[in-house]
């Protein structure tokens, strides 16, 4: 009999007939996991749950008495209650390292496109006001030459610092739990303490993984040593921040604009405040959102997956702990 495996949310369709080939599969996509009885029936049966998003917790491992492996398609993985998947020994996957230089480039254009405007320039055009000579209250804020202060200073972190140091001349300023020497020689960073980052940065921009520590890292008090000329970059998760802190710093204009890729909420709900602001621009959540990309983060996560329901040693495994071979 073929083992049951949930797919929730995202996983690439060719990954997903491919498992179907292994597994008796059941794809579960906008559903509230809290309440929907077909997916409760399923659950109860599951030996493994690849996918995204899902908040996999103790009342919902209650519910999965079989479940041997949880396959994240998301490199973040603060939707696991890891502390209680390790007490059950069940294993926790991620998808570390290939969506890198991907979630790099769109960080990176989420910080061009808020210095330049280009959102709101582009609906200006399309909507037929370009008549006449450009007036200097549309133009942008240079990027190169500037100082960035990344704070999180991991994978993507330092795939930014790269485009930065290497394309657009910047300076880089760093805040991290550990140095990084290498960084500091290849793009000639240098580490500071989160306070000086943010009063010297010119762009500020976020990239640490959302956990206790992290849990909203950057509220009133940070953006008001920011710069007032200050662009903030989230590519994060929405809780590193306190959302109604961002909006107030823009409101008030103790910053100048921002670039969100990631919101408290997700969907981001349609009266949020920051919507309406022509100094914000706004992503869906899309940091590693390329048929390239996704494509291998479903093969790695399915990787995982096997490894795991075979009784071998999943690449990606969260906490080794969990693996006990006899
Ligand atoms: N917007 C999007 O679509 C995407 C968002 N992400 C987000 O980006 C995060 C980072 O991914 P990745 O770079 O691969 O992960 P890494 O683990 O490589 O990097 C995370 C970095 O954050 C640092 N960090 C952790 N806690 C703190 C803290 N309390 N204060 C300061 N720095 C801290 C780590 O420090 P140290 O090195 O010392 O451990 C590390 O340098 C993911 O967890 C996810 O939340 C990822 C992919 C796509
Ligand atoms: O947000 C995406 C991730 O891979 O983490």
């Amino acid at each position: 009999m073929k083992k049951k495996v949930i797919i929730y949310n995202r996983l690439e369709q060719p990954v997903v007939e491919d498992l179907k080939e292994r597994y008796d599969v059941h794809f579960f996509k906008n559903i509230d996991p809290k309440t929907n009885q077909d997916f409760f029936n399923h659950l109860k049966e599951a030996e493994g749950i690849i996918g995204l998003s899902l908040e996999v917790d103790k009342e919902l491992l209650d519910k999965a008495p079989h479940l041997k492996i949880v396959s994240n398609n998301s490199v973040g993985y603060n939707n696991l209650d890891i502390e209680e998947l390790s007490k059950r020994n069940i294993m926790a996957t991620n998808t570390p390292g290939i969506l890198t230089d991907t979630v790099a480039d769109t960080i990176f254009g989420l910080l061009i496109s808020t210095a330049r405007r280009m959102p709101e320039l582009d609906h200006w055009v399309k909507a037929g006001n370009w008549t006449g000579m450009l007036e200097t209250a549309y133009f942008g804020t240079d990027v190169h030459h500037k100082t960035l202060g990344i704070i999180g200073m991991g994978r993507i972190g330092q795939a930014i610092a790269k485009r930065a140091f290497h394309g657009f001349d910047m300076n880089i300023l760093y805040h991290t739990r550990t140095k990084k020497p290498e960084a500091e020689q290849q793009y000639n960073a240098s580490y500071c303490s989160m306070d000086e980052l943010l009063t010297q940065s010119d762009f500020v921009c976020l990239m640490t993984p959302l956990t206790p520590e992290t849990e909203q890292l950057i509220g009133k008090r940070e953006f008001q040593l920011m710069k007032k000329s200050a662009i903030f970059i989230n590519g994060s998760r929405g809780k590193t921040i306190v959302e109604q802190d961002l909006i107030d710093a823009l409101q008030n204009g103790e910053i100048a604009a921002a670039g969100l890729d990631v919101f408290e909420k997700e969907p981001v709900e349609p009266n949020n405040p920051l919507l309406k602001m022509k100094n914000v621009v706004t992503l869906p959540h899309i940091g590693s959102s390329t048929y390239e990309t996704e494509l291998k983060m479903s093969q790695l996560a399915a990787r995982n997956l096997d490894a795991g329901l075979n009784g071998d040693r999943p690449p990606n495994l969260i906490d080794s702990n969990v693996w006990k071979k006899d």
